[in-house]
């Protein structure tokens, strides 16, 4: 896993140093930067790496910052990245390049980019995508939107993460409408369930979405989620059954611990088959699960579900800020 700490320290950073993975338990202190060597990520075999933040210096865009997790791609396949924002803001910034970029990359390799959105606050952190230059340069006709899960109600509902996304993002960019796939909201939890793994495999097998040479489920090109302060992703909450469903692309729950009790979900065999995750995480109220999930140590009975999201041939990065990684400070400054 990388780490990149993205920092308004004013402190200097040698060129040669900026964004270079070094090497964990060997990181040398770099007079007023903002890390230091005790770090408990890098006892987790976590290299780590310095920016400066480029948007007060004026020499480096900070956005660069994502083009630099995309364009390493291919030496960190199936490996993880931590990324630390000074503030939700910079964050939505980052994210939004990020986005627009494997948007491009995917637009042209494959002539469509399939992009799975999450509920919550997720969908506020994208807002940047829905602005200049982002709102002309991106194809949006190559996108292709799915959830990741939805909640069981109809798409004009407070609840629903099809309005929730609707609102906040699809009705602001020309995304084609029969390129949204919202969940049928006249069908129960199982009806709808059933009938959205049926279009994904359709959607497969004309290759809208690509599959996955290594486990055969779909492969998305990118999926953008979030993480509950309980440490759950999608639907999948600890210690729920459906944590360890491995046959079933989409499934149902109908006891969901937060409202509303029925949803479906993506499975873990699907968000584990996918090219890019970025686990977008922000705010105090998630630093405990931050914490459990990358400074303690792993413990393979409790693990929350967050921590099974492990890409069998992708590149999973954590979009965070420095409230969420706030426990994680203790042991460092970031
Ligand atoms: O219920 C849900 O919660 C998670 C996390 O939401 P957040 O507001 O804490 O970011 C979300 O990712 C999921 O899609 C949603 O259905």
């Amino acid at each position: 896993m990388r780490f990149y700490a993205v920092s308004h320290s004013p402190a200097v950073v040698p060129s040669h140093r900026r964004l270079r993975p070094l090497p964990a338990r060997s990181l040398p202190a770099i007079p007023g930067s903002p890390v230091r060597t005790n770090f408990l990520l890098a006892e987790r075999k976590i290299s780590l790496g310095v920016a400066r933040n480029p948007v007060r210096s004026g020499r480096r865009p900070i956005s660069a910052m994502a083009s630099e997790a995309i364009s390493s791609t291919a030496a960190a396949k199936g490996k993880k990245e931590l990324l630390v924002f000074e503030s939700e803001e910079e964050l939505s910034v980052s994210l939004a390049k990020y986005t627009a970029e494997l948007s491009e990359k995917f637009a042209q390799e494959r002539g469509a980019f399939t992009v799975v959105l999450s509920g919550g606050s997720l969908i506020k952190s994208l807002r940047k995508l829905v602005e200049p230059p982002y709102l002309e340069s991106v194809d949006w006709t190559k996108w292709h939107v799915f959830w990741v899960d939805e909640r069981v109600v109809p798409k004009d509902h407070a609840d629903s993460n099809y309005k929730l996304a609707y609102d906040g993002f699809l009705s602001k960019v020309p995304i084609p409408p029969g390129q949204v796939y919202a969940i049928n909201d006249s069908l129960s939890a199982e009806g709808a369930a059933d009938d959205y793994e049926i279009c994904l495999k359709q959607l497969v097998k004309t290759g809208v979405v690509a599959a996955s040479s290594a486990t055969g489920f779909a492969k998305f090109d990118l999926m953008l989620l979030g993480m509950g302060p309980d440490g759950h992703v999608a639907s999948l909450f600890p210690e729920h059954p459906l944590l360890n469903e491995n046959q079933r692309w989409v499934t149902f729950i109908k006891d969901s611990p937060k409202p509303p009790p029925e949803r479906i979900t993506f499975t873990f065999p699907v968000i584990n088959s996918s090219a890019y995750v970025a686990l977008v995480v922000t705010g105090a109220g998630k630093a405990s699960a931050v914490h459990k999930a990358l400074g303690s140590g792993q413990s393979l009975s409790d693990m929350l579900p967050v921590e099974m999201v492990s890409l069998k041939d992708g590149k999973f990065s954590w979009f965070t800020d420095k409230a969420a990684v706030s426990l994680l400070q203790d042991r460092a400054s970031l």
